[in-house]
């Protein structure tokens, strides 16, 4: 069976996460920096280290057969692919920011101002929207020093915790889009019996991720309460304790449901709660 690749970023903020989750679909690879493709020995897939900027365009062509890149990159180059499966990693919004002291109080105050970016194209398409006329100051990082430099009235950046916006005292003044890291393949390629197969994996890594795995113990007349409140994967797994009346449940919550649940189920009696991480979930 002839390889597939995937392209993947080569250092940076999604480099790390992008090889966690190749290793944790039980891919081995060899992941030294300075190698550039490392072939997968269990799987027929080889792996290339590139600059994130050129992953959508490398997808789009061919030339990889499955790509995962920050969800701004593919809308900045405008290519033409299929996206396959948000990762959950890489959560950031592309904002426009402004200095502290700016007198801009809303968008269409940007007209006829100048906005630095790294995201050219993105931008052009959020001014036209909203039918401003303003300048565009193309630079490729950085650009959170463009207005104290005098280079610019407003930034158009990546923001996170906002703590670069804070360090350069600027703060935000619209959203432009949100993003995260996708896994997008050239079209056509998810028909690929090992693209079905990888993205089985990579879903029940998803999903596992999203859901802990709960043990407690309760006393019997007060299972049915605990049992109510955790319907785990089909339903709890309820056993008895060596110590008469009471049984161990075992379960699986969701993460965002986590501390809600906790505290419903320590009012329902329920103690030694211990709490694991999931490894992979198969449905
Ligand atoms: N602060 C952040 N928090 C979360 N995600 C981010 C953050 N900054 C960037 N990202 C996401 O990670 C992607 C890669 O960011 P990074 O800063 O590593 O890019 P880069 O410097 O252009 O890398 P390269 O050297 O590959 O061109 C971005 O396109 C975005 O999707
Ligand atoms: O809101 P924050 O959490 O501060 O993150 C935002 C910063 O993160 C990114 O840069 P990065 O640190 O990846 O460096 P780079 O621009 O050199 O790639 C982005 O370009 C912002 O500058
Ligand atoms: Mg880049």
């Amino acid at each position: 069976m002839s390889s597939l690749k995937i392209a993947i970023q080569k250092s940076g903020r999604l480099n790390e996460k992008s090889v966690e989750l190749l290793k944790n679909c039980g891919l081995t690879f060899e992941n030294y920096k300075s190698s550039l493709i490392s072939s997968v020995s269990n799987f027929p897939l080889e792996i290339l280290f590139l600059r994130d900027d050129d992953i959508p365009e490398y997808v789009q062509d061919g030339i990889a057969d499955l790509g995962i890149v920050g969800e701004n990159v593919i809308s900045e180059t405008g290519v033409n692919v299929h996206f396959l499966q948000r990762l959950g990693f890489g959560k950031c919004t592309l904002k426009i920011a402004i200095p502290n002291e700016s007198e801009l109080v809303q968008i269409n105050d940007l007209e006829g101002r100048a906005i630095a970016t790294s995201y050219p194209n993105i931008l052009k398409k959020y001014l036209s929207d909203n039918q401003i006329n303003a300048t565009i100051r193309t630079i490729s990082g950085s650009v959170e020093i463009s207005p104290g430099l005098g280079l610019s009235d407003a930034i158009c950046d990546i923001v996170s915790t906002g703590g670069t916006l804070k360090s350069n005292g600027l703060k935000p003044f619209a959203d432009v889009m949100s993003s995260e890291a996708i896994l997008i393949g050239k079209n056509g390629i998810e028909k690929e019996e090992a693209v079905k197969e990888l993205m089985q994996r990579i879903q029940s890594v998803l999903k596992a991720k999203e859901t802990k795995y709960v043990v407690l113990n309760v006393k019997r007349e007060n299972l049915q309460i605990i049992v109510d409140l955790l319907p785990g994967v089909k339903s709890p797994t309820v056993v008895p304790l060596a110590e008469e009346g009471w049984v161990a449940v075992h379960t699986a919550i969701q993460e965002r449901d986590f501390w809600e649940k906790i505290n419903k189920l320590k009012a329902a009696g329920a103690q030694g709660i211990v709490v694991m991480p999931i490894e992979k979930i198969i449905m």
